[in-house]
């Protein structure tokens, strides 16, 4: 018999699995709250304007080929993702101190990130946030890191602990990394004030803890792309050392392109060039070289002004369209009456909402409503429209009363 006779069944994916329950289920009313991928009014994906027309200016030009990417890919695209998330005026930037490298969105970038750190990092220990996007722990495991938690949520004023934070922060070792979310985390949807992230970053740099951003979310908090950077900006302006994971997949809706970059402000340019050449050692033996198209719609998109004025006018509808649902859901739950307070739905910020509800209550809404979300309360707004707002209202009023 077959040589992987062994082989256990794995489970399904805690959130790409909820799609794959989704599609199996024939009922017409079954609404899928699960991926962080948006979606329009009438619950179809979304392709930008913009990315049609940038695409459509890459097929046009006939001088394109399809030769490989370099090992680190397209170079415009770096530079413009090393722009897009410190800033034009970034001092990191003017002083040549930052290395970016194309990789295969923020996964990927997580991914190549954590393994040049347990190559050439001496503490090989990472703080990540409880709870924390479920892809968090696996690829810092794999990639021969030691996975440990910081209090982030509080269960008890649907916030932030941010005590929880810094005692945590504070308890670890020195030298530690340390994994922040950007903007708009995953799953709660609470995020740190400025003031709360400065107090952050004095604790993180009198520790020597290493920052490591993940940057999925940017223009989706607010609907500003500066704004949602400011975190990362205010690192990287004390001239301090850290790591950046971006991910196009949302804020452009090229999820499947695979598009993201990390980067990694050093102190000098030429620290820069030899961690530039390590990470290029990390991605030749992993996947050689990036995928082409994906890249050249950004870079296309984010070298010529007013592609990126368009982009940004597209992004904000997104996120406007994500508070809007924020704002029935909350409507609907007041004028049902159901027990509870339900503002954090329009105080959370980004694309989900951290219900509150629990694993129970959640296999009942998917059972009785053919409500699709994930098993932690998560909620994905951009998965809702005006017309499936009362369904998921009268779900949850049934699910805690
Ligand atoms: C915080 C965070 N970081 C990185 C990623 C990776 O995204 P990508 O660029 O596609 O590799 C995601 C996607 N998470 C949403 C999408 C589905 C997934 O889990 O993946 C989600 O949590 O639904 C995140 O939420």
């Amino acid at each position: 018999d077959s040589v992987f006779a062994h082989v256990v069944r794995a489970p399904e994916d805690p959130i790409l699995g909820v799609t794959v329950a989704y599609n199996n289920d024939s009922s017409p009313v079954k609404v899928n709250l699960g991926v962080g991928a948006y979606r329009t009014e009438e619950g179809k994906p979304l392709v930008l304007n913009v990315v049609r027309r940038a695409e459509q200016m890459l097929v046009n030009d006939t001088s394109r080929v399809k030769e490989y990417l370099s090992i680190t890919g397209i170079a415009d695209f770096n530079k413009l993702s090393a722009k897009l998330i410190f800033g034009a005026d970034s001092p990191a930037i003017k002083e040549n101190r930052v290395t970016t490298v194309q990789c295969l969105s923020g996964t990927g970038s997580l991914r190549v990130g954590a393994e040049f750190l347990a190559r050439h990092y001496h503490e090989h220990t990472i703080y990540i946030p409880q709870p924390t996007w479920g892809n968090h722990p696996k690829i810092f495991t794999l990639a021969g890191l030691s996975v440990k938690y910081y209090r982030y949520y509080d269960p008890a004023t649907r916030g932030l602990d941010f005590q929880g934070l810094l005692d945590d922060l504070t308890a670890a070792p020195v030298g530690a990394i340390v994994l922040l979310h950007a903007c708009a985390h995953n799953p709660t949807g609470v995020d740190p004030t400025i003031d709360q992230w400065e107090k952050i970053r004095q604790l993180m740099r009198s520790k020597g803890l290493l920052p490591f951003f993940d940057s999925a979310y940017q223009g989706f908090a607010s609907g500003k792309l500066d704004a949602d950077a400011q975190s990362v900006r205010m690192f990287v302006a004390d001239g301090g050392e850290c790591l950046a994971a971006q991910s196009y997949a949302k804020n452009m809706g090229l999820y499947g392109e695979r598009v993201g970059a990390l980067s990694i402000v050093c102190k000098d340019s030429d620290v820069a060039s030899k961690v530039e050449s390590q990470l290029k050692m990390v991605i030749r033996p992993m996947y050689s070289n990036p995928p082409i198209h994906g890249a050249s719609i950004v870079a296309t998109i984010l070298k010529d002004r007013q592609m990126y004025d368009e982009w940004t006018v597209e992004l904000k509808a997104m996120a406007d369209r994500i508070i809007s649902m924020r704002q029935q859901l909350y409507a609907a739950m007041q004028a049902r009456g159901t027990p509870g307070d339900w503002s954090h739905i329009i105080k959370q910020i980004g694309m989900f909402t951290f219900t509150g509800l629990n694993a129970e209550q959640v296999s009942f809404m998917t059972s009785e409503y053919h409500i699709y979300m994930t098993s932690d309360g998560r909620i994905s707004m951009a998965g809702l429209s005006s017309r499936t707002v009362p369904h998921l209202a009268d779900a949850m009023h049934a699910a805690i009363t």
